[in-house]
C-alpha cells in the first residue's frame, strides 16, 4: 500500500445562497487538485450553501436546494480525487450540519457535526441537531477522521475517531474572527495532537458574511505541536499537503510558512476585506460618504480605498457655518492624498430652510442639541440623495467608543448601509491611522505612504456642530471612556470591580447609564466588521429597555 496521502485545502470564500457559484468554486479547487495527483480536495464547513446560513437552513425549500445541489456536484467528482465540502444534510433522524465526501460520481459519506456551537455568534441548537459521531473514512492510503468545526474545540470526537482507527484528523471550519483567535485556535487544536498523537489539518473558511469575518489562516499540525503548513489569513489559498507514512504514523512534510499579521494588521484587513465582501455579495460597486476632515471619516475613506478602490469611492464635504478652515482643508488634503473624489455641498441654505419652516412651533425653546442634530440629519439627507441617484452605498463612521455610549445621531451621522469601525474603539482609531500610513500590502488598493495627514490624527476630535465643540466637552477622554467600555463590555466587570481599579465612580456610572440608554440606537445602527470577542450585535444581547442599573 502507497505511504503517501496529499491532501489539498482550498481555503475559499462562499458565498451564502450562491450554491452554483460556491459550487463552481468547489470543482475549480478540485481540478487543481486533480492536476496535482491529490487524494482528497478539502473545502470548509458548509461551503455549499456559505456560511452563517442562520435561519436559511431551517427552511425545507433552502436545505432541499442545497442538497440537490449536492448531489449535482457528486455526480461531477468522477475520475479523480475525493471532494470534502460542508453542505446541510436532513433526513427522517435530524436536521445536520454536515460535511459531505464525494466521490466516484456519488457521496461517498456524510460527516455529521457532534457538538453544536451556541455561544457568541452562534447558534446551532436552534438550527440544527446533533450528529452521531462518525467513524473515520479510508481516503487513499490514509483513514482520516473529520470532526467538524466545533467537534474539534472539544477531546470528545477526537478520541473516539483515535479509538476507531483515525490516523489523520482533518477538520472544516467556519470559524469567525476576532482579534488574536489565531492564537486561541492554536490552543485547542494543540490539545487535540497530544491527546490523539494524531497529526491534524485545521482548514478555515475567508472571507466577510455579514458582520462576521472568517480569516482563514488554515495549519497542519503535527504531531509535538510542530507546525508543517501555515496558510495566509484574510486571502484565498489553494495548497497541497503531502503526509508520508513512517514507523510512528502519518506525518505532514513541512512546507513553507506564511507569516501571520500581528493585531493591528487583522483588524486593518478584517475591516477591508469586510467591506469588500458585504459590498461585494450584495451588488455594490461604489461607496459614497461624508468626509468630514475627522479622524474617524478619514479612516473609513482610506479603507474604502484600500477594499474598493479610490475611484469608487465618492467623498462629500458638507460644510455648515460651524465647520473650520481647518476642517475644509484636511478633508481636500485626504481625498487628494488617496486619490478620491471630494464634493463639496453646504448645508447652510437647507438649515435656515428647516429652522425657518419649524420656528413657529420652536418659537419660545432654547437652542440644545435639536438644532445640532438638524445639522447631522440634513447630511443624511444629501448623502443618501446621493446614494440613491449614483448607486453608492453610504458608510456610516461611528467607532466602538461612540456606538457605545450613543454619541451619534440617530437618522442623521447614524444613516448608511455599514460601519467599517463599528467595533473599533476610537483610541484604536488614532493608532490604526498611524498603522495604516506606516504599513503598505499588496492586498491594498489605495497608495502607500502617509495617507492620513497627520494633522487629521493629532487635532482633537470635534463634532462641529456648534462653535469650538469638542467631543471630551460630552465625553470623558477616550483614554479613560475606551478603558472603561472595554471593561464593561469585553471584560463583563462589575462597577465595583472597575472603581477597584482605579476609576473614578460617577464616570463609570455614567459610563454604564449611557451604555444602557443607547441599547436602542444600535438596534437601528448600520452592520459592521467583529474584530473582538464582543461586537455590538449578536455577541452581546441586551435589551432595549432595561432599568437595572449596577449599584456596586
Ligand atoms: N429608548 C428609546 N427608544 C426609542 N427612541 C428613543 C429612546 N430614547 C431616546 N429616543 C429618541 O432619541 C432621540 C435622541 O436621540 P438623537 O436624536 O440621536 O439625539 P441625541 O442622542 O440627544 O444627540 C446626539 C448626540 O450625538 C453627538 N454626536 C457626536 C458625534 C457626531 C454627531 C453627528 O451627528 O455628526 C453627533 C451629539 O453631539 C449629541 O450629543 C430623542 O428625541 C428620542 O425621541
Ligand atoms: N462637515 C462635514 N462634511 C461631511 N461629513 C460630515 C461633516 N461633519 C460630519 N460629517 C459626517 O458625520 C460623521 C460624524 O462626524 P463628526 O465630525 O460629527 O464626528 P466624529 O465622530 O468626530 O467623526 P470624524 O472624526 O469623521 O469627524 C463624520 O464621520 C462624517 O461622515
Ligand atoms: N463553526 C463552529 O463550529 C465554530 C467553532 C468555534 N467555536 C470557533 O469559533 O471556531
Amino acid at each position: 500500500m502507497a505511504d503517501t496521502f496529499r491532501l489539498t485545502l482550498a481555503q475559499l470564500n462562499p458565498t451564502v445562497g450562491a450554491f452554483e457559484a460556491n459550487a463552481a468554486k468547489a470543482l475549480d479547487a478540485w481540478e487543481e487538485g486533480r492536476r496535482a495527483g491529490a487524494d482528497m480536495v478539502m473545502l470548509p464547513e458548509m461551503f455549499l450553501t456559505g456560511y452563517q446560513a442562520q435561519d436559511l437552513v431551517l427552511k425545507p425549500a433552502f436545505v432541499q436546494d442545497a442538497m440537490a445541489a449536492m448531489e449535482r456536484l457528486a455526480a461531477r467528482i468522477t475520475d479523480g480525487p475525493a471532494l470534502g465540502i460542508g453542505g446541510p444534510y436532513w433526513d427522517d433522524t435530524g436536521h445536520y450540519n454536515a460535511w459531505w465526501v464525494l466521490r466516484d460520481g456519488k457521496v461517498a459519506a456524510r460527516i455529521l457535526k457532534h457538538n453544536l456551537p451556541h455561544e457568541d455568534v452562534f447558534d446551532e441548537y436552534r438550527l440544527f441537531d446533533s450528529g452521531q459521531i462518525s467513524g473515520p473514512v479510508r481516503i487513499g492510503a490514509a483513514r482520516v477522521g473529520i470532526p467538524v468545526c466545533e467537534d474539534s474545540w472539544h477531546p470528545e470526537v477526537a478520541e473516539t475517531l483515535l479509538e476507531t482507527g483515525a490516523e489523520i484528523l482533518i477538520v472544516p471550519n467556519g470559524s469567525p474572527y476576532f482579534r488574536d483567535k489565531q492564537d486561541v485556535r492554536m490552543n485547542v487544536i494543540v490539545s487535540r495532537v497530544v491527546e490523539t498523537g494524531l497529526p491534524v489539518v485545521y482548514l478555515n473558511t475567508v472571507g466577510g458574511q455579514d458582520d462576521q469575518l472568517f480569516d482563514g489562516a488554515s495549519f497542519v499540525l503535527n504531531p509535538h505541536g510542530e507546525i508543517a503548513a501555515q496558510l495566509p489569513a484574510f486571502e484565498e489559498c489553494v495548497t497541497h499537503v503531502d503526509f508520508t507514512r513512517g514507523v510512528e504514523g502519518w506525518r505532514a512534510v513541512p512546507q513553507g510558512l506564511t507569516p501571520q499579521p500581528d493585531a493591528w494588521e487583522q483588524d486593518y484587513h478584517a475591516m477591508v476585506l469586510g467591506l469588500r465582501d458585504y459590498l461585494g455579495k450584495s451588488g455594490f460597486r461604489k461607496v459614497v460618504l461624508g468626509l468630514s476632515g475627522g479622524v474617524d471619516s478619514a479612516l473609513v475613506a482610506v479603507i474604502a480605498a484600500d477594499a474598493i478602490g479610490a475611484e469608487n469611492v465618492h467623498c462629500v464635504m458638507l460644510p455648515s457655518r460651524h465647520t473650520s478652515q481647518g476642517s475644509l482643508d484636511d478633508a481636500a488634503a485626504l481625498a487628494h492624498r488617496i486619490g478620491a473624489r471630494l464634493d463639496t455641498v453646504e448645508i447652510e441654505g437647507s438649515r435656515e430652510a428647516v429652522t425657518g419652516a419649524l420656528a413657529h412651533i420652536m418659537a419660545g425653546t432654547e437652542p440644545d442639541s435639536t438644532e445640532e442634530n438638524i445639522q447631522s440629519r440634513l447630511r443624511g439627507v444629501m448623502l443618501m440623495a446621493i446614494s440613491n441617484k449614483f448607486g453608492g452605498m453610504l458608510l456610516t463612521t461611528g467607532n466602538k467608543s461612540e456606538m457605545a455610549v450613543g454619541y451619534c445621531t440617530i437618522y442623521g451621522d447614524m444613516s448608511g448601509g455599514y460601519n467599517p469601525l463599528k467595533d473599533l474603539y476610537k483610541t484604536r482609531v488614532f493608532e490604526t491611522c498611524r498603522w495604516r500610513n506606516a504599513n503598505h500590502r499588496p492586498w491594498m488598493k489605495g497608495p502607500a505612504g502617509e495617507v492620513i495627514p497627520t494633522v487629521i490624527i493629532d487635532k482633537p476630535p470635534s463634532a462641529e456642530l456648534r462653535d469650538n465643540q469638542k467631543d471630551q466637552d460630552s465625553l470623558p477622554p477616550y483614554e479613560v471612556l475606551d478603558a472603561i467600555l472595554e471593561r464593561l463590555v469585553e471584560d463583563d466587570q462589575s462597577v465595583a470591580e472597575i472603581v477597584a481599579a482605579g476609576f473614578d465612580r460617577a464616570t463609570v456610572k455614567r459610563v454604564e447609564h449611557l451604555l444602557y440608554i443607547s441599547e436602542w440606537k444600535r438596534f437601528q445602527s448600520a452592520p459592521g466588521p467583529r474584530l473582538t470577542r464582543r461586537a455590538f450585535w449578536l455577541d452581546r444581547r441586551y435589551p432595549m429597555v432595561n432599568r437595572w442599573r449596577d449599584q456596586g
